[in-house]
């Protein structure tokens, strides 16, 4: 049996992580060491019957005896431990949620049900460092991927409306504390259905723009607003998220030509799921029955969901997808710019598809035979 160590299994990506482990039987068929950065020697959970001690996840003679390391820890302590581990001669397989390898030469970023072909070639070539994606661009794979597979998108354009979880569990917290102390602030008027709306909606605005809500995070107020950029500036204007649209995207596909995949990543007021509108140029002139039923036959997450009012409004939201692994895709039709030109809306839960559910697969693939 592998002995598989965990770093960063108790934050939000790695809970959900363990969470989908524990659903699909996956610690029967390994040795789990855990691990941390701030709790060694404390009491670990308890899996397979067995409860050790959380070991030391900056201790490199503890590291380098296990087969594979599965890190959602973040980008830090991957550029802390990773060079180390591998400088001092350790061979394993290194799984991680973090963005810091991904571009590199020798990492493969996964995402099995799109690109299982490189993977496996990253196995036959030696390769040791696999590495989840970017959550907007794992998800709009996972529900364009019959379209990206079979070569048909000359480009695409795109408007993200990302979760807060995608910034981590303070993110989350803060937009929950900021949704409450605006209700707080007109709770009583609301109760009384005849007070003026606009007279409500000056005391939330008032409130948001005072200075009081809690921004530690988010640095703005993003209750009932929404933020048009996230992560870093680039030179060219684009933010560090939409840059990643395209690099990890072609990455992932391994393609000789790349595609051009651009847009605005904007983050919004939902808990946990991505959202994308897309424009996409197809390369051939595909009757929109052609390309729903590509769609639908990619993988076994994605459902198309007919361009229907009702059923957009019902299946084609963050309210009905999170916590799920579904990848639904809708909005479905062919735009006023031309016979090649399409639209398509996609929601996906960030944290399943988004971060944790890549790197199960991964490790139950390397632990399975
Ligand atoms: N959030 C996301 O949507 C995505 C995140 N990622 C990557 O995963 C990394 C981790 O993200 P995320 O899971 O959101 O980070 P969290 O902040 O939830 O957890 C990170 C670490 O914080 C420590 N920690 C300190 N206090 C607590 C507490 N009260 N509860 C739980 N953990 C605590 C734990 O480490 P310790 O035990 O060592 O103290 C934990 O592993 C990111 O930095 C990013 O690189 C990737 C894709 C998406
Ligand atoms: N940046 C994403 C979360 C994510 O996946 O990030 P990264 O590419 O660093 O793993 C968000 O904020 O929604």
């Amino acid at each position: 049996m592998k002995k598989v160590g965990f770093i960063g299994w108790r934050g939000m990506v790695g809970s959900v992580l363990m969470q989908r482990m524990h659903e699909e039987q996956d610690f029967v068929a390994i040795q789990p060491v855990f691990f941390s950065t701030s709790q060694s020697g404390q009491l670990a959970p308890l899996v397979n019957g067995k409860q050790g001690i959380l070991q030391n996840a900056k201790d490199i003679a503890a590291l380098s005896a296990l087969d594979i390391i599965v890190t959602c820890q973040g980008g830090s302590y991957t550029n802390e431990i990773h060079p180390r581990l591998r400088k001092s001669g350790w061979q394993g397989y290194w799984i991680d949620a973090a963005s810091t390898l991904r571009m590199s030469d020798d990492a493969v970023i996964i995402l099995d049900p799109i690109n299982q072909q490189v993977i496996q070639q990253g196995l036959d070539r030696g390769i040791k460092n696999f590495v989840g994606g970017n959550c907007t661009v794992s998800l709009m794979l996972m529900s364009l991927g019959g379209l990206f597979v079979n070569n048909l998108v000359e480009w695409v354009s795109v408007a993200t409306y990302q979760a807060a979880s995608g910034g981590g569990a303070r993110h989350m917290r803060e937009l929950l504390l900021q949704m409450g102390q605006l209700y707080d602030v007109v709770a009583k008027p609301l109760q009384n259905s005849v007070s003026a709306i606009l007279d409500i909606e000056r005391r939330v605005t008032e409130l948001t723009r005072s200075g009081t809500l809690p921004i530690d995070n988010f640095c703005v107020p993003l209750a009932g607003s929404l933020i048009p950029w996230i992560d870093k500036q680039l030179e060219n204007g684009q933010s560090r998220e939409e840059w990643k649209g395209q690099a990890e995207t072609n990455k992932i596909l391994n393609i000789s030509q790349a595609i051009p995949v651009d847009g605005l990543c904007v983050r919004i007021g939902s808990l946990r799921c991505h959202s994308q509108a897309f424009t996409l140029k197809l390369k051939q002139d595909i009757p929109l029955a052609v390309i729903e039923q590509l769609l639908a036959n990619h993988n076994d997450w994605v459902k198309v969901v007919p361009n229907d009012r009702e059923l957009s409004m019902r299946e084609l939201t963050p309210a009905a997808v999170t916590g799920t692994l579904k990848t639904p895709v809708g909005r479905l039709r062919k735009l006023n710019m031309g016979p090649k030109y399409i639209s398509a809306f996609t929601v996906g839960d960030q944290l399943l598809w988004g971060a944790a559910e890549p790197l199960r697969r991964m490790l139950r693939q390397l632990t399975i035979n």
